[in-house]
């Protein structure tokens, strides 16, 4: 259990989502409308479906927040789902009529689980015979919660140690980034006007391409975003147990981002395939004290972070609801068949990475709030400062 706990809960289809983080020191500036702007950044981005167009995600402050700042006790927030008066019946919390139930059941049941989603292992696990109960829960709508309380743990960050954070994506199918980082201070809004979220602007057409392909294929793609994390201090993590290893820590948040199957820090598995020489960062003095020749790490050794950019990957398998369905049986005779096909996501890569931002956040403030504690933000800072002030070797 982390110092930072937090927990969501709600359904794709439901009334809303909720959320809440409860460890947040008092003072961390907090509005509804820096959620709400999180938010609308998790639903750009190009090859996202129909309900992106739509959606509103209403942020609505249930606890733990006053005049724009926390008060030290839980947050609790709320974001509504625009569709919920279409799904009353269908996710209705009380019994519903009998003969509406029959109705469900013959024209909504989902009977024909689609591979690579949740929905077979879901209904085999919980004992189900359709689908239902097991996609509302295991869609990435899920991740409007998680966007809304990471905009609170990245106020908090800023605040205390002055970190930023950002993503860009840097494969989508076959298209692929050049290495390249954004420089401080950063320009977000340049990132957020790209379609795809790239940093370079013909890696970002031949991605833009990929989608277009995929969409007339009846296909779906997936990729590969990259969180970049600024100003983080040395020190967060420890090399003394595996689950207090920082790097751990991120991997388990990133992989925990449906979808997410696989994850690097730093140059990650490139560094399988390179000799010591050539893998590491040399340590140099510097006019500031130490620093690194390079970034090879992604700013974590030994499960510590040591002060420089933090960098992890996030690779992200294609939406696994196929236009051009695949094969399946339906549960009900057991006969093969195609798997069902609702309105869908023909690629959430650039938003996947709006996600891993706030996990990497959540991971980073529960860390930071670990080494340095705090009930005010003011304290927390002081901490920060009182142990940079005082390091052993700058
Ligand atoms: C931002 C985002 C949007 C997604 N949109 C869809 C979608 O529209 N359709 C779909 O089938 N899967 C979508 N997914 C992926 C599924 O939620 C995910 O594949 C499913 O929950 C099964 O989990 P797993 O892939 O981790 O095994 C999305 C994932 C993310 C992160
Ligand atoms: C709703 C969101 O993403 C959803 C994630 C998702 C899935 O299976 O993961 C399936 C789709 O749901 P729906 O059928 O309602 O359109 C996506 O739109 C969202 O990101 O807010």
């Amino acid at each position: 259990m982390g110092t930072l706990r937090w927990l969501t809960a709600g359904e794709s289809h439901g009334p809303a989502l909720v959320a809440t983080l409860e460890g947040l020191p008092a003072g961390v500036p907090v509005t509804t409308a820096a959620v709400a702007d999180a938010l609308a950044r998790r639903r750009l981005g190009y090859g996202r479906g129909a309900r992106m167009k739509f959606e509103q995600d209403e942020v609505t402050f249930l606890g733990g927040v006053r005049h724009g700042e926390s008060l030290g006790s839980p947050v609790a927030v709320m974001v509504g789902n625009t569709e919920w008066p279409k799904w009353q019946q269908v996710m209705a919390a009380d019994p519903v009529d009998p003969e509406i139930l029959a109705g469900l059941a013959r024209n909504e049941a989902l009977t024909r689980p689609r591979p690579g989603h949740a929905d077979l292992a879901g209904m085999q696990k919980y004992s189900l015979d359709e689908a239902r109960p097991i996609l509302e829960r295991a869609s990435a709508r899920e991740t409007a919660a998680r966007v809304a309380l990471g905009t609170v743990a990245r106020s908090f960050l800023k605040e205390v140690c002055g970190i930023e954070l950002v993503s860009h994506v840097v494969e989508l199918g076959a298209a692929k980034a050049p290495a390249g980082v954004l420089p401080l201070p950063l320009d977000e809004a340049r990132l957020d006007e790209d379609p795809v979220r790239c940093l370079d602007a013909d890696a970002s057409a031949a991605m833009v391409a990929e989608i277009d392909q995929a969409h007339k294929d009846g296909d779906t793609l997936g990729g590969v975003v990259e969180v970049l994390a600024y100003n983080v201090p040395v020190g967060l993590g420890s090399h003394v147990h595996w689950d207090r290893r920082l790097d751990a820590r991120l991997a388990a948040a990133l992989m925990g981002i449906q979808a997410i199957k696989g994850v690097e820090v730093g140059d990650g598995f490139e560094l399988a395939r390179i000799p010591g020489s050539l893998a590491h960062d040399e340590i140099v003095p510097s006019e500031q004290g130490v620093k690194r020749t390079s970034g090879r790490s992604g700013g974590t050794e030994g499960g510590l972070s040591t002060g420089e950019l933090l960098r992890v990957r996030a690779a992200m398998k294609p939406i696994a609801t196929v236009p051009r369905a695949l094969r399946t049986i339906d549960v009900r005779t057991g006969e093969p068949a195609k798997a069902h096909h609702q309105r869908s996501d023909v690629c959430a890569v650039p938003a996947a990475g709006i996600v891993a931002e706030a996990m990497v956040a959540l991971v980073l403030a529960d860390a930071v709030l670990e080494k340095f504690g705090g009930d005010h933000v003011s304290e927390t800072r002081r901490n920060v400062q009182g142990y940079l002030d005082n390091l052993v070797v700058r």
